[in-house]
């Protein structure tokens, strides 16, 4: 009697509790709603683009794989060669070469999309701001277009001439106060969408793309890159799915080898570590990219820096685990772990190189795991409030350089708010309050080796950066990247 009400019980809690087939058909998961978001979101950035993009996301991730140097590095290249791997810099090398028989590179164009998404942008913006605050603002809003639009600067001016004229453009806007005097209107605020956080969707308040930058910007292409002597990245050609062998201890103690997306290479490569570089690598946990520079051994030092102290420690763990006593004997390998919050570092003008790879929606990521998904109902600000947070970053990080010193900004995210919106922003604030001036790096040129393993986004759809997109047969990224340097 007993046992079969013990039974029956069962049975109820498995009918009706919480994860009844019916209860749980019905859930929306975390990552649904993340895909939902991307599926409004990115359809009308990328167009049917995005359909492919979508199922690559949701399929297996492609990795490759760097050899330790601190651990038995012939072993490890013999081993990878032999399941079929290729070197990077090879397949680079020759990829370079076979474009040149062919008559060289094509040269490529930018900003055409760039122009028709942000009409797109626009138009929805307009839409957008009077249902949600009322005509009030669509006054504004076409007030401060107008006033921007009519006040071009001259980029062959004096700096100190333009600063002088751009302070007075400010001066003349209407500036919507409800909007802070953010004049560029990459988008609303956050905390202006209180209580409004339930139905609102990534593209229902960004704004981004303006048109018109009021600070001075020179595009220079990028003619020379070099994955450097040091570094031995594996990778399977497009179309191969094998995946590598898990990393196994060498005789050293450390780990054969490293397993990345093969995208994440792309920031710290462009960075084009000089030997004796001081660089910073302002969010670097888990850690991926520091290891890579560590590996290169060019930088004279390396400050890896993240605001989160556990993250740190799993930094710490890493190191440990790749580079020969890095516990005892720190300087020899002049890698310095430190946790601060990068919006404030105040080392001004002391880095030749840095990289600034920021915390972003992680698209993969949010996708495919519930957990710690940005996606989570109880993270809506924290999300909302991601450009703000990055472009923050940015800037700040922008002011670490020294005059002639280069940065690299990345993403894992395919959001041209989080990439191109954010770069934009950080250019408009340090010139705006500091008088900094950057030189964009145009690296479009120089990556076009890469797209025998690797899909780039075309050019033309972006203002500033490059971007991996997710691709089945190279199914690497999304990881967006630009680099830039400081004007003297
Ligand atoms: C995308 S992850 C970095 C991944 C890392 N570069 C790698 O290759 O493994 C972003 C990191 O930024 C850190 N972060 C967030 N806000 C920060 C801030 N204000 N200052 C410094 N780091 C920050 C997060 O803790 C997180 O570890």
């Amino acid at each position: 009697m007993l046992k079969s009400r013990g039974i029956l019980q069962t049975f109820c809690r498995y009918k009706h509790g919480k994860n009844h087939w019916s209860r749980l058909e019905n859930k929306i998961y975390t990552k649904d709603r993340a895909m939902a978001n991307f599926d409004d979101f990115y359809k009308n950035v990328f167009g049917n683009r995005w359909n492919s993009m979508r199922v690559a996301l949701l399929c297996e991730h492609k990795y490759v794989a760097m050899i330790n140097n601190f651990g038995d590095v012939e072993k490890t290249a013999a081993m990878l060669e032999r399941d079929g791997a290729m070197n990077i810099r090879d397949v680079y090398n020759i990829s370079k070469k076979n474009q040149e028989l062919k008559g060289g590179p094509v040269i490529p164009k930018r900003a055409k999309i760039v122009k028709e998404v942000s009409e797109f942008i626009d138009q929805q913006k307009e839409i957008e701001i009077n249902e949600l605050y009322g005509e009030k603002e669509r006054y504004h809003t076409s007030d401060l277009k107008t006033s921007s639009k009519t006040k071009e600067i001259d980029y062959k001016k004096p700096l100190s001439k333009v600063i002088e004229e751009n302070s007075e453009i400010d001066c003349n806007r209407v500036v919507n106060p409800d909007f802070g005097n953010a004049g560029l209107q990459e988008f609303v605020p956050a905390t202006k969408i209180k209580g409004m956080e339930d139905w609102l969707l990534e593209s229902d308040h960004y704004q981004y793309y303006s048109n018109t930058a009021d600070f001075p910007l020179k595009i220079e292409m990028v003619q020379e890159f070099k994955v450097p002597e040091n570094l031995q990245l594996f990778t399977y050609e497009k179309g191969n799915i094998s995946s590598f062998r898990t990393p196994s201890r060498c005789s050293t103690g450390v780990f054969s080898h490293f397993l990345m997306d093969g995208a994440s290479i792309l920031p710290p490569l462009a960075l084009d570590i000089q030997p004796n570089d001081y660089v910073f690598d302002a969010c670097a946990a888990p850690g991926g990219k520091s290891l890579l520079m560590i590996q290169s051994h060019l930088p004279k030092v390396l400050i890896s820096n993240d605001s989160s102290l556990g993250r740190c420690n799993r930094l710490t763990k890493l190191m440990n685990q790749f580079i020969y006593e890095f516990g005892e004997n720190k300087s020899k390998h002049r890698c310095v772990i430190r946790n601060e919050d990068a919006r404030i570092t105040s080392e001004f003008g002391s880095y030749d190189k840095v990289l600034v790879d920021v915390p972003c929606t992680t698209d993969r990521h949010s996708v495919n795991v519930d957990d710690n998904n940005i996606f989570k109902t109880g993270r809506i600000k924290e999300r909302l409030r991601l450009p703000e947070l990055q472009s923050a970053i940015l800037t700040n990080c922008i002011k670490l350089l020294k005059p002639g010193g280069s940065i690299v900004y990345s993403t894992c995210s395919l959001s041209p708010v989080q990439n191109d919106g954010v770069v934009h922003m950080a250019l408009s604030n340090v010139f705006k309050d500091h008088g900094i001036t950057m030189t964009i790096n145009d690296l479009s040129l120089v990556m076009q080796p890469f797209f025998s393993i690797m899909k780039f986004e075309n050019p033309k759809g972006l203002k500033y950066g490059q971007m991996v997109i997710p691709f089945l047969p190279a199914n690497f990224g999304p990881m967006y990247f630009c680099k830039m340097t400081r004007n003297v």
